[in-house]
């Protein structure tokens, strides 16, 4: 058996990658989501959360959040059932532990959209997550999309960008950071992030192992070939 036949083996059970995207409210995180999984829906699987917030019109069960009561949700914790879960201006927010690990022991890539304290739990327990930081150009664009997206009172909307500014200080947590100023440019920086991950050398021993393989066809032009120009030699 060749010595890199077992590359095979490992490379058939490599875990996906876990892919961490945070940053404030109204950054832009759940619209370049949006937009990386119209991308990469089959290579990607997004992680839905739970949440005790209260839906906001259009929002649906199961598709954006689970929404479920305090109750559900302080008993999910209690049984450890959350990879990461942390308060966020008056909600809690959870990302369920076993779809996570089922994605990623299946070998796929797994997507969590999360605020920046949950974000940093998963960075202490998942040490090889790929954490993604996104800010704004500006605290005053920021403030700007959320008055835009009106989904908030100015009360709310003003506990969340001081929430914004702390969080900013966080940044030096992450391996990467994407600036959302025109959204094409973000999106672009996104995936950029995730296809250098891909190519990382762990991911990549099956096309190592692929690369020292023969193939017949190829192997039978190159013997004409080489006696083509040992012919013209001599
Ligand atoms: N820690 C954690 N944060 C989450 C989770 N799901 C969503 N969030 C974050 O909670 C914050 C509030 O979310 P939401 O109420 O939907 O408001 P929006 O992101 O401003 O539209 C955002 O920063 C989300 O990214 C989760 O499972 N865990
Ligand atoms: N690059 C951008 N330029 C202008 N507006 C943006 C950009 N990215 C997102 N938005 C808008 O900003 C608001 C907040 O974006 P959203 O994706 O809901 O943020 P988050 O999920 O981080 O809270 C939305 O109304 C969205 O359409």
């Amino acid at each position: 058996m060749p010595w890199f036949a077992g590359l095979f083996e490992v490379s058939a059970v490599a875990r996906g990658t876990l892919f961490v995207m945070t940053g404030a409210s109204g950054v832009g995180k759940g619209t370049i989501r949006a937009q990386v999984m119209g991308y990469l829906h089959k290579s990607l699987h997004y992680s839905i959360s739970m949440t005790t917030r209260a839906p906001r019109p259009g929002e649906k069960h199961g598709q954006d959040y689970y929404f479920v009561s305090k109750e559900e949700f302080e008993a999910r914790i209690a049984r450890n059932g959350f990879l990461e879960h942390a308060e966020f201006v008056g909600n809690y927010y959870g990302t369920p532990r076993e779809p996570v690990e089922e994605a990623l022991d299946r070998g796929l890539d797994v997507l969590l959209e999360i605020e920046v304290q949950g974000a940093l739990q998963v960075a202490e327990r998942a040490p090889d997550a790929v954490m993604i930081f996104i800010v704004p150009p500006s605290l005053s664009e920021l403030k700007h999309r959320l008055l835009l997206r009106g989904t908030e009172s100015l009360e709310k909307i003003e506990k969340r960008l001081a929430q914004a500014r702390r969080e900013m200080e966080a940044a030096h947590n992450f391996h990467y950071v994407v600036v959302n100023d025109e959204l094409g440019s973000a999106v672009n920086d996104f995936m950029a992030v995730i296809r250098a991950e891909r190519l990382r050398y762990p991911r990549m021993r099956e096309a190592i192992a692929q690369a020292l393989t023969h193939d017949p066809e190829i192997d039978a032009e190159n013997a004409v070939l080489e006696e083509t120009i040992r012919k013209a030699g001599s």
